[in-house]
């Protein structure tokens, strides 16, 4: 099993137990246990999520994220640990976090027959102070499908339209399970930037996902977890720095100008020890290309 990773700072490794739960934590889970047909799927996992901060759980398929997330949203009833939310006992405490916390799930968990701004309005009118339904509309790029209904949606107009539904009502906590999987590059940006700005605001935002460079640019803290556990929690950073190294190779991105003389910055590396230095100009992403292809507008 591997250490947690540590680091220092404001946005550093931060340890999982409830008993050592930052004043900001929005989300402490400790010891949580959840079996099925007497296998623990989830294994005795703790971990913290913070106000104001992305944390991002990564896992193998199967490693017991999906579940532990269902817990923590009051889906599914633990066999042993606890998980306090917004400061309350996730079970005793139901009613009171209905409207703090919002919850996008992996299938949508939509109405099939409504259409899909039906759904949202609907949604919105449920909570005192909504935000305002039109500008997500425009962020999210749901008006192209907003008198669909849902079962007529596309995976990913569908997973637009749970996002919406999970912080129309400007929750303080949100889960997000696979937020951007099956996005088309605009959209998942677009989801990235409402995200951010979702932290920017102060809330806590846990996601689950398989894209590592979503991990990477979005989250600040890390928790890796495999076989119901977390195996390694912190920074991305403080994981890229503590984590077990397989090869020694690094790829150094950046954006140089038209005249750059890569031939002296190969020469630089070699004369600092860089052996099999190699530096290629001008290769841009896939993703680049694409977006510039086929536009920024959602559709
Ligand atoms: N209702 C259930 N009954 C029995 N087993 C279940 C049930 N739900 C999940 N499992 C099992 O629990 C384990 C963990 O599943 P879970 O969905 O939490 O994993 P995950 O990390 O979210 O995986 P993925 O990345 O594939 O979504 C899996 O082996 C799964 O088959």
């Amino acid at each position: 099993m591997t250490s947690p990773a540590t680091a220092t700072g404001p946005r550093s490794a931060v340890p999982s137990g409830a008993g050592s739960a930052p004043d900001d934590a929005a989300l402490v889970v400790n010891g949580l246990v959840k079996r099925y047909q007497g296998r623990a799927v989830v294994d005795g996992l703790s971990l913290t999520a913070r106000r104001g901060e992305i944390t991002a759980v990564l896992g193998p398929n199967g490693a017991g994220k999906t579940t532990t997330i269902e817990c923590c949203e009051g889906l599914r009833v633990p066999d042993a640990g606890t998980v306090h939310v917004l400061g309350r006992d996730r079970r005793s405490g139901a009613a009171a976090l209905r409207t703090r916390v919002g919850v996008m799930l992996q299938d949508g968990g939509l109405p099939s027959g409504a259409r899909a701004l039906e759904v949202l309005r609907h949604v919105a009118a449920m909570y005192a102070a909504p935000r305002d339904v039109g500008e997500l509309v425009d962020r999210l790029g749901l008006a192209t499908f907003a008198r669909t209904s849902v079962r007529r949606l596309s995976g990913g107009q569908r997973q637009r339209l749970a996002l919406a539904c999970a912080v129309v009502g400007r929750p303080e906590l949100v889960f997000l399970d696979e937020p951007s999987a099956g996005l088309d590059p605009q959209a998942r940006r677009a989801v990235w930037d409402l995200v951010r700005e979702l932290r920017s605001d102060g809330v806590a935002v846990v996601l689950t996902t398989h894209l590592m460079d979503e991990a990477e640019s979005l989250a600040d803290v890390v928790h890796v977890v495999d076989h119901g556990k977390v195996i390694a929690s912190g920074t991305v950073d403080a994981l890229l720095v503590s984590a077990p190294c397989a090869g020694t190779e690094t790829t150094v991105r950046f954006t140089a100008p038209p005249d750059f003389d890569t031939a002296a910055l190969t020469a630089w590396l070699t004369a600092h020890g860089v052996a099999d230095a190699t530096v290629t100009a001008g290769r841009r992403t896939l993703e680049d290309v694409f977006l510039d292809l086929t536009g920024r507008q959602l559709r």
